[in-house]
């Protein structure tokens, strides 16, 4: 079975929120990457709206020729968004206002029964539930008792580490959490700090779904993209130029 790719676009919103101009638009990007071959787009609506904005996803709904992905916390608002937008599929995940990024998975223990309701309410709305957690035996055997049908393993640690044993160590246990996910009926994404030299051991574990890749995807796309937009505005200019 092929693995799937779930582009996620939220850093070209922040390319754009970090001047507040019209471009780059993330429905663009949207288009070119399923073009190019995505079988998703995923987007994280951050309280704080730091990059990708209700309007994003609403012309994202509207637009994607494959589908969307809504990453999200579990808070009343976003619940609220994602039961009036009813986007395919919705990934709960953690959200501390002052990170840099997600830095872990969900404490599903912990929020049991409030995430059981969850995923009840945005089930009913037809909206595939996604759990974005570690590959902790304890996590996957709650992801399962709230019923939801996927979860997304994180794998930030294994993305952060350099020691090639401990690197291994980390596959393992992403490798056991994948299984035991499996034999419990779960559908089993993974995603988060995946770049073009940390991918492929993972894109290798036998019954992972999709792949949501992000952040590196785009900081590839601004210097394989630099030479064309160079020589664009190089013409331009050119062309413009006052010869007296
Ligand atoms: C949940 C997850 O792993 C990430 O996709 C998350 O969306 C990252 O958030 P930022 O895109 O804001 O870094
Ligand atoms: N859920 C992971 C995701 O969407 C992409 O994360 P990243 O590649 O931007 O770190």
């Amino acid at each position: 079975m092929p693995v799937l790719l779930g582009v996620n676009i939220d850093h070209v919103a922040t390319l754009r929120q970090a001047r507040g101009t019209r471009y780059p638009e993330p429905v663009q990007a949207a288009l070119i990457a399923e073009q190019a071959g995505a079988d998703g787009i995923t987007v994280h609506l951050r309280e704080d709206r730091r990059h990708i904005s209700d309007r994003d996803v609403e012309l994202l709904l509207q637009t994607a020729q494959t589908r969307i992905n809504l990453e999200m916390a579990a808070t009343d608002e976003m619940i609220g968004i994602a039961t009036r937008l009813r986007p395919p599929h919705c990934c709960l995940v953690p959200e501390r206002r002052d990170e840099l990024t997600t830095e872990g998975g969900l404490d599903v223990i912990a929020n049991e029964a409030r995430l059981k309701d969850v995923c009840a309410q945005l089930s009913a709305e037809g909206i595939q539930v996604s759990l974005f957690i570690d590959a902790e035996p304890a996590q996957i055997e709650a992801a399962v008792r709230c019923g939801a049908p996927v979860i997304e393993i994180h794998t930030g640690r294994y993305a952060e580490l350099t020691d090639p044993a401990q690197i291994r160590a980390e596959l393992r246990r992403i490798h056991e959490g994948l299984d035991l996910a499996l034999e419990n009926g779960l559908i089993v994404n993974a995603g988060h700090g995946l770049h073009y030299h940390n991918t492929a051991p993972i894109a290798g574990l036998p019954g992972i779904n999709e792949l949501n890749i992000g952040h590196a995807i785009v900081a590839r796309a601004v210097l394989t993209g630099l030479d064309e937009a160079v020589r664009a505005m190089r013409t331009l200019i050119d062309q413009a130029a006052w010869r007296g």
